[in-house]
């Protein structure tokens, strides 16, 4: 098992990519800590994501909190510390993208994203990075930044800036944390079929414009992102760090 004896911190898993690598990290041995909302619908998906590990032979346990708040971090790392005893892993998940046009962008709008899917990810960051610096026995921070940290989007002017934010993050913590042996990587995941574009691809002529670009031939589903996830906090990528990979059937390279 890859991930045995590692304890993992996933924010966003109650659903979609995140409680995929949740799943797929207790499936390779790790002890899961499943970071959701704590909204009530957040709470009862990671209860639910709880027993199906659980029914497998796994272990997680689940901490609340909302993404953008800057102390959701330390209350993740506490809640890891005191279930299973460390953090060797953080997996940085949790974003929004609600699609919106440019010109008229609600302020709200803007400074909801930008604190959900960037501002609230470098204190997270930051308070895994100084768990895993104390324990001494070094780490993997990975980012789910986005195909979307290297090209645009008219309807996601205020979603790709935190994208690139992201990926350029995990840049400058793998220089500032390799030296504590704290790896800090990105997946960039294309098009995956989430509720976070579930409202977007319900237009057909989008859904097969988005599929006919990706020379793959389909969207990626949460799984897909899984296998990258686990790799990227395994031992088998120790000499990774600063990397980001596109996980996205192809869709980038895709010009003509
Ligand atoms: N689905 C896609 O095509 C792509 C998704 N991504 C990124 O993947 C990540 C996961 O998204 P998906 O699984 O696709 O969507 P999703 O909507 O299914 O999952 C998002 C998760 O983030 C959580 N979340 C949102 N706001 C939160 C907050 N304020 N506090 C705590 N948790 C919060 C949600 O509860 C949910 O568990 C996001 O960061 C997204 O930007 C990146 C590239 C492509
Ligand atoms: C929400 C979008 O459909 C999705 O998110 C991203 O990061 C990419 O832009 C995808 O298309």
């Amino acid at each position: 098992m890859l991930l045995a004896d590692k304890t993992v911190i996933i924010t966003g898993a109650s659903r979609g990519i995140g409680r995929a690598a949740a799943r797929e990290c207790a499936r390779q041995g790790a002890r899961v800590v499943i970071g959701h909302s704590g909204s009530g619908q957040g709470t009862e998906a990671a209860y639910s994501l709880i027993e199906e590990i659980k029914a497998f032979g796994g272990q997680a346990v689940e901490v609340g909190g909302d993404a953008a708040d800057p102390d959701t971090g330390d209350k993740l790392v506490a809640g890891a510390v005191q279930a299973f005893g460390s953090v060797d892993v953080f997996v940085n998940n949790a974003g929004i993208c609600p699609f919106h046009s440019f010109l008229d962008m609600p302020r709200e709008v803007y400074l909801k994203t930008v604190n959900t899917n960037l501002n609230g990810a470098y204190f997270a960051v930051q308070a895994a990075a100084n768990q895993m610096k104390n324990q001494g026995r070094g780490g993997a921070i990975i980012a789910v930044s986005s195909i979307s940290a290297l090209v645009g989007g008219g309807m996601q002017t205020h979603y790709t800036p935190t994208k690139a934010g992201l990926h350029s993050l995990m840049q400058s913590c793998a220089i500032a944390l390799g030296p504590y042996g704290i790896r800090c990587n990105s997946v960039l995941p294309g098009t995956i079929a989430t509720d976070i574009n579930k409202e977007d691809l319900a237009d057909e002529e989008k859904l097969a414009y988005m599929t006919s670009r990706t020379p793959l031939g389909r969207l990626g589903e949460p799984d897909d992102v899984a296998g990258p996830i686990v790799f990227l906090a395994s031992d088998m990528a120790r000499y990774v760090t600063g990397a980001s990979l596109l996980v996205d059937g192809g869709l980038f390279v895709n010009l003509q």
